[in-house]
């Protein structure tokens, strides 16, 4: 049986929901210089000419319940924004399968796609992204509302519009003027609104907050929390900053290197992180200067995503590794409850 069957399986098997999103081992690969006709490179340890190519999602497995706020953390380069971006269908995976609400969607054409635009929405770190300039905030409003709902009169698009304008907090006597306008809290107040006009069950929010001031940061978090409340949605959260993260996810992934180290509710995993690289996460934070985990040094050999490593990915940083971790690659291995870590040294009790 191919392991994405065998993962399948699994998930019948399980007495669980199910899952909103589904991901099952989903790799992208970049070409490295695509300009080049000839992209090789000699590798001197299997004395063989390999092809180099950024490893940016490298086997990721993951499921979303309804309801759920899953936040994706770990270092800049790891991979998280890609993984959004092949979830969302804004980029073709090299291997595994993407399903939504139990439909494979990683191979759908555009058209086959817009039903599920309207159920999958992105909110990104620079609204600019997302609101036309030449728009006003009601133009930027209406726009995805008349597209959705094409037997829409032109009053109850409007009165949407004002309504949406109300939840996320922005002045109806704002509403002719333009993006270039606004302060950045406001403008990712009207990309929110935007996001949620056609009413989405499901949204990706990529460091939504991490362009904006401290001060604004918690309001639009606060905004994001309630929009899940009042309307039921469920978020995949990507940020590198613990704080938002204790403050705003019901489950946490950790990324290193395009893959998911370790999957946790967000007690269990500040309480008890068991993955090295989570450990060393946890110890850089401010928060844990109480000595709740013990400080970890990372060894200085990081890998690159152009040629990762034989084993498990970490194993160059990590102070517990040995000669399995250099051969074999980690697992995920069940813990109590939804708690999952891929390490050979936590399987083995050796930490
Ligand atoms: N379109 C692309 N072409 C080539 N390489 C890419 C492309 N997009 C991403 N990458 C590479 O893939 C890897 C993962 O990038 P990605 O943006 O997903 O990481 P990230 O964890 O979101 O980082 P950050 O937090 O800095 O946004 C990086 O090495 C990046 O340079």
């Amino acid at each position: 049986m191919n392991p994405i069957d065998a993962l399948r399986t699994l998930g019948r098997a399980a007495d669980v929901p199910a899952p909103l999103v589904k991901v099952l081992s989903l790799r992208k690969r970049f070409a490295l210089y695509p300009d080049r006709l000839l992209p090789w490179r000699f590798d001197k340890h299997s004395r063989a000419w390999r092809r180099q190519r950024i490893h940016a999602v490298n086997g990721v497995d993951l499921e979303i319940q309804r309801g759920d706020a899953l936040c994706v953390v770990g270092e800049s380069g790891c991979g998280k924004s890609t993984l959004a971006r092949l979830i969302m269908g804004l980029l073709r995976a090299s291997e595994g399968e993407v399903h939504y609400d139990g439909q494979r969607i990683d191979h759908l054409s555009a058209k086959q796609w817009r039903p599920f635009r309207q159920r999958m929405q992105m909110i990104f770190q620079n609204p600019y992204a997302s609101l036309n300039p030449r728009l006003t905030v009601r133009q930027s409003l209406e726009e995805p509302i008349r597209l959705h709902h094409p037997g829409w009169s032109r009053s109850r698009i409007r009165d949407r519009a004002d309504s949406l304008m109300a939840d996320v907090g922005i002045d109806l006597g704002w509403s002719e003027r333009f993006a270039h306008e606004f302060s950045g809290g406001q403008r990712q107040r009207i990309a929110i609104a935007r996001a949620l006009s056609v009413d989405p069950e499901f949204v990706i929010a990529d460091e939504p907050v991490s362009a904006l001031d401290v001060s604004v940061q918690a309001q639009i978090l606060n905004l994001l929390m309630n929009a899940q409340a009042a309307r039921r949605l469920t978020y995949l959260f990507i940020t590198h900053d613990l704080a938002v993260v204790e403050h705003f996810a019901t489950r946490v992934a950790v990324m290193y290197l395009g893959t998911i180290c370790e999957l946790a509710d967000t007690d269990t995993l500040f309480a008890h992180p068991r993955h090295p690289y989570t450990q060393a996460l946890l110890a850089a934070s401010p928060r844990l200067e109480d000595g709740h985990v013990a400080p970890l040094r990372l060894g200085d050999e990081a890998s690159m995503p152009i040629a990762p490593p034989s084993g498990c990915v970490f194993r160059g940083r990590c102070p517990h590794a040995d000669a399995r971790c250099q051969r074999e690659n980690p697992e995920p291995l069940a813990l109590r409850g939804d708690h999952q870590v891929a390490c050979h040294a936590v399987e083995e009790g050796r930490i």
